[in-house]
């Protein structure tokens, strides 16, 4: 025990630069790192909010524990007077998945940004007090992806000033808004709005589903929980919902009117704003999924890294720092490296992405209030083919992370299962990965057709601007050090994105008409996308290296994981590379030398780079992950702590067991 404790230890001692430093640029700033650090501690050092007993807990005892956490938690914020960044810090370190999530994280903002200033002077005071708790009814049965072909109605009578939402078929229910099934009283509900006989495509309304007083469905609303979703703990904590409307009525002035309107007389009525705001909650989520990506990815990292470390198979006897013979450390298999260190790379990659992307909206929000439109497009491709990118490669880095733990890796209390199966639907919630990146695609070739207009590219198509040069240009590299040139870099990610959608381009014209054409080439499109977005993910890593970056050897270490990430890309998808002459096969095997050279700069120093993610043993939740190592004691703990064991011969020997093994002890005897 005492080995294992001294070996991280050992490991700490090897860093190579300030991990204090390095906690403050993973968390943004100095203020968000104290702010995070206090309320991470005030959580794990909670009883209640203990969370280790998860996995063994019925649906029915573990949607009520999440409830019992999320009126802690509003407790907690109150009685302390959190301010709202500390108390979406506590949400956050709770890491329990509530009807909260969906109430602050989409019916909120879906007010803020639908609702009129009246409108929201109404109903805002009253969510912000959890007065009234809502859901974000958009998807249904038999639509989620396609919003534009969602069935419910909302027909406006103009005799009682009335919208009538209804249900008029099996798949216009709607189907998995969160925390619906048991608790929202109120939901936004997006409806196709009917009015003087005319559709005029979906819209939001606000509508309260449940009595505020014994919490029953109103008249005409049936509403219930769509059942058991993948994986133990996870998304079953929340209730996840159905919602069906027989003819039910709302005041006309619960229609969402920042966009369009319908006046006393039933005319609809459009405002100077873009229809797409409507589908502006969906924005601002998908910027906050890619932090959390960042996130979900830093955790099983953080675990599989400090287990590796821990972990020794095979190997010649080394001597340890003590002068002991042990076997090796997981850790120092190349290959174990080569498929860690690109994650630990991505973690970072993401984190940083994601602080772009939360600016990037920003900037959005505050051009949207001047009433200029103009980045929209840009925000909306960005948000959906980051959410898209850095979610797939997150969910497949936490597999492959369980996978680096061997068989441990598949216990529950290692934390990796869970946190897969809670983590894996954001490769499909708040949008389809591969639809998402079809609209990216959708941008991209609006942007090249433009480009023969004379339109200037902005933001992150600017490079396209340069479309001749980067359709000629040869890659400079002649030998592996070239490979850590950052412009180097940069210009083989844009030949390579550019080389992509310009032939998407081409090929595009080859079709009668542009619909069938998108159609054919739809896997194109998505890896001209996915190749933008790297390309997004690379230069804005490459940028933040270009602030001013303080602390001892903190740079160098970003340097490193920087050069990981992008080189590893390159190998990974290397047949982009080739195929579009962006690099030549020689260029390609220098690139894996340096890769390789870059993995054994980056081994001293990776246990310092996993304690910079600043995670509390609560938060990781994981017994492999542990800060001071001391994994098998406590495996040997867990074990005994699961309810099979709690009697020693287990409930149903005397009717399962017994009986049978007594037949073959009369049969033996036969
Ligand atoms: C407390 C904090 C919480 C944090 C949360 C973290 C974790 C939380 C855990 C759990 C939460 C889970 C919550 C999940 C919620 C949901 O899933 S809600 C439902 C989300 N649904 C979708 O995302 C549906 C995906 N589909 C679409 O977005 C669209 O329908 C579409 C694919 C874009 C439709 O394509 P279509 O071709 O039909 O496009 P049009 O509708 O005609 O669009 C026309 C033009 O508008 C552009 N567009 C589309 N969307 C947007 C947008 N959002 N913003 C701006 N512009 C948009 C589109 O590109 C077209 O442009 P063009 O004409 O110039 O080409
Ligand atoms: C855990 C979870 C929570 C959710 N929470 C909410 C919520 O709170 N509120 C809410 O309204 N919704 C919610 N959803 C629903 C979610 O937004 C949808 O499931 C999602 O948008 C995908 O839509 P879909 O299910 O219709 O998939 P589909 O579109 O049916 O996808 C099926 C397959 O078809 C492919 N496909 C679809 N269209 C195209 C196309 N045009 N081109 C190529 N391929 C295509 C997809 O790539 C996919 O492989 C949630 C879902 C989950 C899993």
């Amino acid at each position: 025990m005492e080995r294992i404790m001294d070996h991280l230890a050992h490991e700490r001692s090897k860093a190579q630069f300030s991990v204090e430093e390095m906690k403050i640029i993973w968390a943004g700033s100095l203020h968000a790192f104290q702010v995070s650090d206090r309320i991470a501690r005030l959580v794990a050092s909670d009883p209640g909010f203990r969370k280790d007993n998860r996995a063994v807990l019925s649906r029915k005892e573990l949607f009520k524990s999440a409830l019992r956490k999320a009126a802690y938690v509003w407790k907690r914020i109150n009685e302390l007077a959190l301010s709202e960044e500390e108390a979406s810090w506590l949400r956050f370190y709770v890491d329990e998945l509530a009807y909260a999530y969906i109430h602050w994280g989409m019916f909120v903002p879906a007010i803020k940004g639908s609702a009129t200033e009246e409108q929201q002077q109404k109903w805002l005071p009253l969510a912000n007090n959890m007065q009234i708790i809502g859901t974000y009814a958009q998807t249904e049965l038999g639509h989620g992806s396609n919003v534009r072909g969602l069935e419910t109605t909302a027909t406006f009578d103009q005799e009682t000033d009335e919208f009538i939402i209804h249900s008029p078929t099996l798949t216009s229910s709607k189907w998995w808004p969160g925390g619906l099934g048991k608790v929202a009283t109120h939901a936004v509900v997006y409806a196709r709005l009917i009015t003087d006989g005319q559709d005029y495509g979906v819209h939001g309304f606000l509508v309260q589903i449940r009595s505020l007083d014994d919490h029953f469905p109103l008249p005409g609303v049936t509403v219930g929980d769509i059942g058991m979703k993948f994986g133990s703990g996870a998304f079953n904590s929340i209730d996840n919902g159905f919602l069906r409307f027989n003819h039910v009525r709302i005041p006309r002035n619960q229609m969402l009117m920042k966009v369009s309107r319908v006046t006393r007389q039933g005319k609809y009525v459009e405002s100077n704003v873009p229809k797409q705001l409507l589908y502006g909650a969906m924005v601002y989520v998908r910027q906050i999924i890619v932090a959390d990506a960042s996130i979900a990815l830093s955790r099983a990292v953080c675990i599989a890294t400090r287990y590796s470390a821990v972990r020794r198979q095979f190997g010649p006897p080394h001597e340890d720092e003590n002068g002991k013979g042990v076997e090796t450390q997981v850790i120092d298999y190349k290959t174990q490296q080569s498929r860690l260190f690109p994650l630990l790379a991505s973690a970072y990659a993401f984190r940083f992405v994601g602080e772009w992307l939360k600016w990037l909206y920003t900037d959005l929000i505050q051009k949207l209030e001047a009433n200029d439109f103009s980045t929209l497009p840009e925000a909306h491709a960005c948000t959906a083919g980051l959410k898209s990118l850095t979610t797939s490669a997150a969910a497949d880095g936490i597999k492959e992370c369980w996978k680096l733990c061997g068989g441990h890796g598949y216990l529950s209390s290692s934390g990796l299962p869970e946190l897969y199966a809670a983590f894996v639907p954001a490769c499909t919630y708040e949008g389809d990965n591969i639809v998402l990146l079809l609209q990216v695609s959708r941008f991209l070739m609006k942007t090249i057709s433009q480009l023969q207009t004379g339109k200037k590219p902005i933001g992150t198509t600017a490079y396209m601007a340069h479309v001749e040069h980067l359709i000629q240009c040869r890659c400079t590299v002649q030998k592996a050090e070239d490979w850590l040139n950052p412009s180097v870099i940069l210009e083989a990610f844009e030949a390579r994105a550019i080389r992509l959608s310009v032939a998407c381009a081409e090929n595009l014209t080859k079709f009668a008409t542009p619909l069938q054409g998108f159609s054919e080439l739809s896997p194109d499109l998505v890896e001209a996308a996915v190749a933008h977005c790297q390309l997004i993910v690379v230069s804005k890593f490459i940028e933040k290296l270009q602030q001013n970056i303080e602390g001892n050897g903190v740079k160098q270490q970003l340097e490193t994981l920087c050069n990981i990430y992008c080189l590893n890309l390159i190998h990974k998808h290397l047949g982009d590379f080739l195929s579009t002459g962006s690099i030549s096969p020689k260029q390609a095997s220098l690139a894996s030398d340096q890769l390789r050279s870059r993995y054994s700069k980056l081994r001293s120093n990776v246990i310092a780079l996993v304690d910079a993610f600043n995670y509390t043993d609560h938060f990781l939740g994981s017994v492999l992950g542990r800060y001071d190592g001391n994994v098998y004691p406590k495996l040997y703990e867990e074990a005994w702590k699961d309810p099979l064991n709690d009697s020693i011969v287990p409930d149903g020997y005397h009717e399962y067991i017994q009986p049978l093994l007594k037949q073959q002890l009369q049969n033996a005897r036969l």
